[in-house]
């Protein structure tokens, strides 16, 4: 599991000592009359040089972060240890990815930082891990009960089922997920699933939906998932129990305990600030291009979102608990530095952007010739990409692809990759590269 390139962020503490270190040496004599002077003994004076070279190395290696001991969190799930304030690059990851909520601009930046480090996914046999039942470890491609094979990184879509999880995934593994808002998640639902979904399309139209929901609705049905409590099912919860405040609560915290982190889409920014501080990561690691978005949604009246929050109810308390512990998180985080790191994801993203992108808005799939990063397009939405500019040199067009790949084509990389040889997919693996360069 490495990590291939060298971080660059330069810290308080390593360049103090580093400046301490360079006057040392060039001013050894000056120093050492000072030692005299100030009766510092000799002995102190080796026992400072060799702090000062400590300094120097950690400065020069840079792999640990000094964090302030003012900025700890306390919580259950701490954002870094404070007790050495330092962290290291976590890479034992499992995310949840719920449905319609970002969570393929997550993916991928899941599958670069892997594809760079050169960690092992767990990968579906097919396109995702039999959903939507219950996750199982036997749908891992390679997956054997006798002879264990190590994973990285879980993150293809499924339905959440800890216990066959912890078969595979180390015990150090961290859990994140991401949630959002109910009612505007429902809508991104039924466009997407209308023409699929059975009861989508009985519906003719979303209003329609909303207004007379159980008119549609046959409990037990195939594809229900799209259209009531879909992250409380994804959690691998039954979305049809009737909603009561004590069962909901019990969920609720048991999530909770399992989650180190759930991120929300509204605040995808911030999300991704926590996540990156939570995992150990650069800047780079977690800047993205939004993905999968539709080219244009309806817009809920106030009305319509009261009637889709009472007709999820369950999805609508998972959100509402998460949504605090966020704010939680961020303020122990630091209002203000939230607001810097943001400034600083948005800045780098507009540069990557400028560096990277034909048009700085994304444009319909069929504007986009390149086969390798057409958006996947289902039933009638028109879901927008990116174009990336020919003409850049091709460690930085490597990069800008890997930015913008769709999930499923960057699932059969990742796959032609881990099972070099194995002719599947029918896809070639083009694009894959473990140690890019920055733009
Ligand atoms: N960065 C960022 N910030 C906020 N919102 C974002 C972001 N990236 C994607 N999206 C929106 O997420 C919706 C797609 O979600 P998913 O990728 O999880 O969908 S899928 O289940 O994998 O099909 C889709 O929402 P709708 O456009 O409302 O359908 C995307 O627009």
């Amino acid at each position: 599991m490495g990590h291939g390139f060298v971080r660059r962020p330069v810290y308080m503490w390593n360049m103090i000592f580093w400046v301490l270190n360079n006057l040392t040496f060039v001013h050894s004599h000056l120093l050492s009359r000072t030692m005299r002077f100030l009766h510092i003994s000799p002995i102190y004076w080796k026992r400072l040089l060799v702090i000062f070279a400590f300094g120097l190395m950690t400065q020069l290696l840079g792999r640990h972060r000094q964090k302030s001991p003012s900025q700890a969190f306390t919580a259950e799930h701490p954002l870094f240890s404070p007790s050495t304030q330092t962290c290291q690059p976590k890479s034992h990851i499992v995310f949840l990815k719920t449905h319609k909520t970002a969570g393929s601009t997550v993916l991928n930046m899941l599958n670069r930082y892997g594809d760079r480090n050169s960690l092992t996914f767990a990968l579906p046999q097919k396109h995702q891990f039999n959903y939507p039942s219950l996750f199982n470890a036997n749908m891992v491609r390679g997956y054997d009960e006798l002879n264990k094979p190590t994973y990285d990184i879980l993150c293809h879509h499924m339905r959440f089922n800890l216990p066959e999880i912890r078969k595979l995934m180390p015990s150090d593994s961290f859990y994140f997920t991401i949630l959002r808002e109910p009612a505007t998640l429902a809508e991104s639902s039924f466009s997407y699933y209308h023409s699929v979904s059975r009861v989508f399309k009985r519906a003719p139209n979303l209003t329609e939906f909303i207004a007379h929901p159980l008119y549609f609705y046959k409990p037990g049905e195939k594809g229900n998932q799209h259209a009531r409590n879909f992250q409380w099912f994804d959690l691998g919860l039954d979305p049809d129990t009737p909603f009561n405040e004590s069962l909901a609560r019990a969920e609720v915290r048991e999530i909770d305990r399992v989650f180190h982190l759930v991120l929300l889409s509204e605040y995808f920014d911030e999300s991704m600030v926590l996540l990156k501080e939570e995992l150990c990561w650069d800047l780079d690691d977690v800047v993205n291009f939004k993905l999968n978005s539709r080219e244009s949604s309806t817009p809920l009246k106030e009305k319509e979102k009261e009637m889709l929050w009472a007709w999820n109810a369950l999805d609508l308390y998972l959100y509402v608990y998460f949504n605090r512990t966020f704010w939680e998180k961020v303020e122990r985080f630091g209002r203000e530095r939230m607001y810097i790191e943001v400034r600083r994801l948005r800045e780098r993203r507009q540069q990557l952007a400028e560096i990277c992108l034909e048009d700085l808005d994304p444009v319909r799939g069929n504007e986009i010739k390149e086969n390798g990063i057409k958006p996947f397009q289902f039933g009638q939405e028109k879901i927008m990409g990116w174009v990336v500019k020919m003409d850049l040199e091709p460690n930085t067009r490597a990069w800008c692809v890997q930015m913008i790949t769709p999930e499923l084509r960057y699932k059969n990389i990742l796959d032609a990759k881990q099972f070099p040889g194995s002719v599947r997919n029918g896809s070639k693996p083009t694009g894959t590269s473990a140690k890019l360069l920055r733009p």
